[in-house]
């Protein structure tokens, strides 16, 4: 199983944003749903590391994220829905800072950047990015390394249709390809060639699928 939760609880006060019992979700590409403020954002930042929760997240069957923290980290990469970056520093900053931490290599990240077209302004200060510039760079450090899984939090927002086409199209590669597994979430319809596997919506703070079999949304 890719992840498995038990227990699994989150908070903010007393107020209870997400309750997940038991769950299992298998390899695949999963699309999350939901209406505004029902913990989409919330599930997606524990399942990253970034927050904390009450219970157990296992991934691939065997990687506990509270017992072992740093294993888990370097298996999931994360994309915020509105990544907040240091402003004084500048893409290329970044990307040296990740590709350590995620031993990728130049050749990785070329194909990456020419795919993105961001060669151009990588040396220019964050503070000056569009907000696409910084969706495409969030998005470029999440692909970075060898991850199992890839959590994308509202991936295809703010970007141009040339970008939402490249990032289809390396979603369902680095899927096929490398057997990278993902969670999406999304309001907007996902492009039709992205094969997702499941779908399931946020409601009364846990996660009810909406389909049961492969391939049908
Ligand atoms: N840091 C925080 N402190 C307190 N409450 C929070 C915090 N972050 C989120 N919440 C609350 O938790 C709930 C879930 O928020 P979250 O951002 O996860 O929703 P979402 O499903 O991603 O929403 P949207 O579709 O609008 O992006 C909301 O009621 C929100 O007010």
């Amino acid at each position: 199983m890719m992840l498995q939760f038990h227990n699994f609880a989150k908070a903010y006060g007393v107020q209870p944003v997400l309750q997940i019992e038991k769950l299992a979700l298998p390899s695949g590409i999963h699309w999350i749903q939901g209406d505004n403020g029902t913990g989409k954002s919330t599930l997606l930042k524990a399942l990253a590391g970034l927050i904390h929760f009450k219970g157990t997240v296992l991934l691939d069957g065997d990687i506990d994220l509270k017992k072992q923290p740093l294993a888990y980290r370097k298996r999931v990469n994360f994309a915020e829905s509105e990544a907040a970056f240091p402003l004084f520093l500048n893409g290329q900053d970044m990307i040296k800072l990740f590709m350590k931490a995620k031993n990728a290599t130049q050749e990785q990240l070329w194909a990456l950047i020419n795919g993105f077209g961001m060669s151009d302004y990588l040396t220019q200060p964050l503070s000056s990015y569009s907000a696409g510039m910084l969706k495409k760079l969030s998005l470029v450090l999440a692909f970075l390394g060898k991850p199992s899984l890839l959590l994308l939090d509202e991936p295809f927002i703010t970007l141009d249709q040339q970008a939402i086409e490249q990032l289809a199209h390396w979603i369902k590669e680095r899927h096929e390809q490398q057997q990278i597994n993902f969670i999406l979430t999304s309001h907007q319809a996902i492009p039709s060639n992205v094969p997702i596997d499941y779908t399931f919506k946020l409601i009364n703070q846990g996660l009810t699928p909406l389909n049961s079999a492969y391939g049908i949304r």
